[in-house]
């Protein structure tokens, strides 16, 4: 495997309550939580619409596309494959309608981005939880 084919190029959502809470989210099959959002797909148009897709398939809500401002780039050891690393656009965004896991979540989970009670994937640990 080259280098390349060992870098996942993913959005990702910082997404908050009233409370100053960040929801995270546990795939099937995964230990950890991790930002909503995921990779970029070929008919993605913009990184944006890769992260109102996104949200869409994992939290049932709707991107406000004009609320969206970028956080951060970041990148750490993959969560869940072994020997890659994330690169990560992070964006801070408002959404629309109900937040429901939908299929491929297992788990939704409010935290305190400072004091988080579950474990938390290390690109959500080292880079952006100590943003918010
Ligand atoms: N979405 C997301 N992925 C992360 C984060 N941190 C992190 O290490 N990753 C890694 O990046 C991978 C991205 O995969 P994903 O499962 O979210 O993306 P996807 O929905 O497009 O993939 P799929 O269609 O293959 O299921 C995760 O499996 C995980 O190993 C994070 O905060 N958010």
């Amino acid at each position: 495997m080259s280098v390349a084919e060992r870098v996942i190029h993913i959005v990702a959502a910082v997404i908050r309550d009233a409370a100053g809470r960040s929801l995270l989210v546990r795939k099937h099959g995964a230990a950890v939580f991790q930002q909503p959002g995921g990779k970029r797909d070929p008919g993605d148009a913009d990184e944006l619409a890769t992260l109102a897709r996104e949200l869409h398939e994992e939290l049932g809500c709707e991107l406000v596309r004009d609320s969206a401002r970028l956080l951060c780039h970041c990148s750490a050891p993959a969560a869940n494959e072994p020997d890659h690393v994330v690169e990560a656009a992070v964006y801070m965004v408002e959404v629309r309608g109900a937040i429901v896991a939908q299929a491929e979540i297992a788990e939704l989970r409010w935290i305190d981005p400072a004091a988080p009670d579950v474990p938390v994937a290390r690109l959500s640990r080292e880079h952006i939880l100590p943003l918010l």
